[in-house]
């Protein structure tokens, strides 16, 4: 393991942030952390990146400790925060350089580095404009480029694509899966799609507690279930379809239903008796498989 967060936990005042957070990441794979609004994202990765303290716990990075030593760790770890602060009056290269010196990179290994990550983010035609006249996406491979300046075995992300074009979100995202390849890598996102379509393993927080920690495929497999989604004329009830399987209003309200279960087809079956029964007017009657977000939905709602 590359990195091992044991038994965090930290306080904001009297607001417990985090509570016994635990989880590990391996290098070759993408680690997509996820939590609703609060959950705990934020303050994991700055603890883990040193910008925190934490009031208990261990954070191992390539085997070192963290929490007691920053400074050495920091060197190991690629961090781009939610905000992506970087200094807009200086010019691309020229903020790669400074920010590879800040890490003790310097002369020619400064100089062939700062050109590799400039062709690797597509960042070459821009390199001698001020950051301040680059749109987002280009801000984003800047604080991308930054965070692998120091070629850091563990590389943080929090919340990369927030805010992008869809253009922007395919090359930002393949930029990732690229440096990714041999490091380890993490990044906290509020898109299911993206974790469905990137990451390999998926850590679930919420109120400061890891609720999962797992592989996505096994998530995914353990939740393999179809949900039927029933329209109707009429106003329905839950209890009409209880032994059928799980019952739940959908978005349009009472005249829709999604029942989850694991044999739609006995299910459409008892579903189709049903609507005969009480001489229900069907509108329509879909069928999907579970999904990330739904999965997601479920987890954190429970
Ligand atoms: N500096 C702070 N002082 C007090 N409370 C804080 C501070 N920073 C975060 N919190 C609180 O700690 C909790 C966790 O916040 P955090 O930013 O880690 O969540 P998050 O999962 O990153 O959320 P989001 O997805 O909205 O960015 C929230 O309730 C937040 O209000």
């Amino acid at each position: 393991m590359s990195l091992e967060v044991s038994q965090l936990s930290k306080l904001y005042g009297k607001q417990k942030a985090l509570d016994e957070v635990s989880f590990s990441a391996k290098p070759g794979r993408i680690l997509g952390f996820l939590g609703p609004n609060g959950a705990g994202k934020s303050t994991t990765m700055k603890i883990i990146t040193g910008f925190l303290s934490a009031d208990s716990g261990e954070v191992k990075v390539m085997g070192k400790d963290a929490l007691n030593s920053p400074k050495e760790v920091s060197r190991l770890i690629g961090y781009l925060p939610e905000h992506n602060p970087l200094y807009l009056d200086m010019y691309v290269r020229e903020f790669l350089e400074f920010s590879g010196g800040l890490y003790g990179v310097s002369g020619q290994q400064l100089k062939s580095r700062t050109q590799e990550l400039l062709h690797r983010t597509g960042l070459e035609p821009e390199q001698h404009k001020k950051i301040a006249q680059l749109s987002k996406g280009y801000r984003q491979r800047v604080g991308l480029a930054r965070a692998l300046i120091h070629d850091p075995q563990v590389i943080i992300l929090d919340e990369p694509t927030t805010g992008l074009d869809p253009n922007q979100l395919v090359e930002i995202r393949s930029l990732i899966q690229e440096v990714a390849k041999d490091k380890t890598l993490i990044l906290s996102t509020h898109i299911m799609q993206e974790v469905e379509a990137i990451c390999h393993d998926v850590v679930i927080i919420d109120k400061g507690k890891i609720l999962v920690s797992d592989a996505l495929s096994n998530l995914k497999s353990n939740a393999a279930e179809t949900i039927l989604i029933l329209e109707t004329e009429e106003d329905m009830q839950c209890d009409w379809f209880q032994n059928i399987g799980m019952v739940d209003f959908g978005a349009k309200g009472k005249n829709e239903l999604l029942i989850s279960t694991s044999d739609p087809s006995s299910a459409r079956k008892a579903i189709m008796q049903v609507i005969t029964e009480r001489s229900l007017n069907l509108i329509s009657l879909n069928q999907r498989k579970k999904n990330l977000e739904l999965i997601f939905r479920e987890i954190t709602n429970a």
